[in-house]
């Protein structure tokens, strides 16, 4: 079993997850969904050793804590993940590609009964093994980069939005492969935007946002789930013609996944002008009670002059007052332009935006005439 306890990590000061805990059995897949930015590949990469940002918590597959290992100690211990975007080498054939997942020394005894195993998965595959894989398709590729995982004999595989950039048709044929690789007893662990499909293939599946796993339940209860549906599902879109009482969501569903927004302190109209706004009002209209307008007559026209400009003045007076009380917004400070005098005076410092990257990976290739490496 793969289990990730409490994990947080840490791109500098940015927390891109928080206390996140989530489980994967052998033979199970699990979906976890979210927001674009909650922090799901950054799970994943930590999973694998891969996560250029600071991990901290635990990370244990089969009671092996991989939190402690190098990311080709974690293949090794049979965790494999294919990353988004795939990763192939396109330059390389089909065999060539699934004989480089088979480095893990776990993998290189079985090198030949895995790949078997493979080509049964994908016999596509098996079709094409001298095909360039840059001139594959974009599910063949995917294809590929699975069954390229699958070289390293492992546990569990997780992947990282399989289903990008493929038709419907062939996600949907991607995720029946996904449903036998489970078959074949391994957990697979996924990320995926494409909620409607994976979870028709999921045994469980977890929300996150912003950067916390807010839940978690069968795929089952979660496709049924209106919250899910109408975050996830799409229901209740334009494009799906659903009943409207079918995607409202209730309160407490509500209460139950939403992390609640960081709250912002408002005051209200009465508190900023010192006096409630309708004591001011009616002060203002008694005087006019007295005497009812003519349809010709303007506002002021029946309020007693010394009545209205003293109004005015309290209203002004009590004005200034809450201008004078009123504490600058943290946020608004943190995000938004000072006014033009104050950057004239005082030029800011550029922001500072920090961006991890873990080393390149540099590939080299050997010619063809065995005279030596040329890079990629
Ligand atoms: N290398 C990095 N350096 C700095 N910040 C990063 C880095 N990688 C990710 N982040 C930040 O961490 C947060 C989570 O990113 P992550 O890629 O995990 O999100 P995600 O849920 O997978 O989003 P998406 O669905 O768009 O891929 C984001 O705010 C992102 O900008």
């Amino acid at each position: 079993m793969l289990e990730l306890s409490n994990i947080t990590v840490r791109y500098g000061q940015h927390r891109a997850l928080e206390n996140a805990s989530v489980k994967v059995e052998k033979g199970e897949i699990v979906v976890i969904l979210g927001a674009n930015g909650a922090g799901k590949s950054t799970l994943l990469k930590a999973a694998s050793g891969i996560c250029e940002g600071a991990v901290d918590g635990y990370i244990r597959l089969d009671g092996t804590n991989l939190a402690a290992l190098s990311a080709n100690k974690i293949v090794d211990a049979g965790l494999a993940l294919v990353p988004e975007g795939r990763g192939v080498f396109p330059d390389l054939t089909v065999s060539e590609n699934l004989t480089l997942g088979a480095y893990a020394s776990r993998a290189r005894d079985d090198e030949k009964s895995t790949l078997d195993r493979v080509y049964s998965l994908f016999p596509k595959l098996s079709e094409r093994t001298k095909q360039i894989v840059g001139t594959m398709s974009g599910g063949e590729q995917q294809m590929v980069a699975i069954g390229r995982a699958m070289m390293s004999n492992p546990t569990i595989l997780t992947l990282d939005e399989p289903s990008l950039g493929l038709s419907p048709l062939l996600s949907k044929e991607l995720f029946q492969n996904l449903a036998r690789v489970r078959d074949l007893g391994i957990g697979v662990l996924m990320v995926e935007q494409n909620a409607k499909q994976s979870l028709a293939i999921a045994d469980r599946g977890y929300l996150i946002e912003n950067a916390h796993v807010v839940h978690e339940d069968t795929a089952e209860n979660l496709m049924r789930d209106p919250a899910v549906q109408a975050a996830y599902l799409g229901v209740g879109s334009s494009d799906e013609a659903t009943p409207e009482s079918e995607v409202e969501m209730p309160e407490t569903v509500v209460q139950t996944f939403a992390i609640k927004p960081r709250s912002q302190k408002t005051q209200s109209a009465n508190a900023i002008l010192g006096r409630s706004v309708d004591d001011l009002v009616a002060a203002a209209a008694s005087q006019s009670v007295q005497r009812r307008p003519s349809p010709t007559q303007t506002p002021s026209a029946f309020i007693p002059q010394d009545r209205l400009a003293a109004t005015l003045v309290e209203i002004e007076r009590s004005a200034v007052n809450a201008r004078n009380r009123s504490k600058p917004n943290p946020l608004q400070s943190q995000y938004s332009a000072p006014p033009a005098a104050d950057r004239e005076a005082e030029p800011k410092p550029r922001p500072i935006i920090e961006v991890y990257r873990a080393p390149r990976v540099e590939v080299y290739r050997r010619q063809p005439d065995g005279s030596g490496f040329e890079r990629k």
